[in-house]
């Protein structure tokens, strides 16, 4: 499945560090953080070739388990079999996603005012996580 983190309590300015490995042979794979499974201030969800999208990150936001309006990102600073690290920060009226090159905003639909849960899904292993 992947890793799930949750009773979490991350506030505006606050920010998660994942760092880990992007399989070699990776399909794709999202980082999700909101309240819950189903209500997410963010899907960051970088895909190499899925769903029809080649090397393209669709970032969106679920509410009441229902998916909002997808945003694609232009740039795409992934490569198969690299070692990222994602630090992830939001404020009320967005969530940022930090790379080494690169800076994404994705604005909190929700209004969400603290993050409780964090997921890792698909080709990506997990080395390790800090909250600072
Ligand atoms: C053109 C008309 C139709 O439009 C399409 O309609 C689809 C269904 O709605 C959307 O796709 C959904 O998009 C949503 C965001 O919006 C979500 O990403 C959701 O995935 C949830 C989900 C997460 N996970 C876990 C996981 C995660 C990453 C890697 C793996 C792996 C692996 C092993 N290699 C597994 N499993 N499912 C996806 O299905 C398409 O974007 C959309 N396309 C466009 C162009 O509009």
């Amino acid at each position: 499945k992947g890793l799930v983190v949750t009773q979490l309590d991350i506030e505006p300015g606050e920010c998660i560090k994942v760092k880990g490995k992007i399989e070699s042979d990776a399909e794709g794979f999202a980082v999700n953080v909101g309240k819950d499974s189903n209500t997410l201030l963010l899907h960051f969800n970088p895909r190499f070739d899925c769903h029809g999208d080649v090397n393209t990150i669709v970032c969106n936001s679920k509410e009441d388990g229902v998916w909002g309006e997808e945003d694609r990102k232009a740039d795409f600073p992934f490569e198969h079999g690299d070692k990222v690290e994602i630090c992830i920060s939001f404020d009320e009226t967005e969530a940022t996603v930090k790379l080494p090159e690169a800076e994404f905003k994705f604005p909190n639909r929700l209004g969400m005012a603290k993050i409780e849960y964090l997921a890792v899904e698909g080709d990506f292993k997990v080395k390790s996580i800090k909250f600072s």
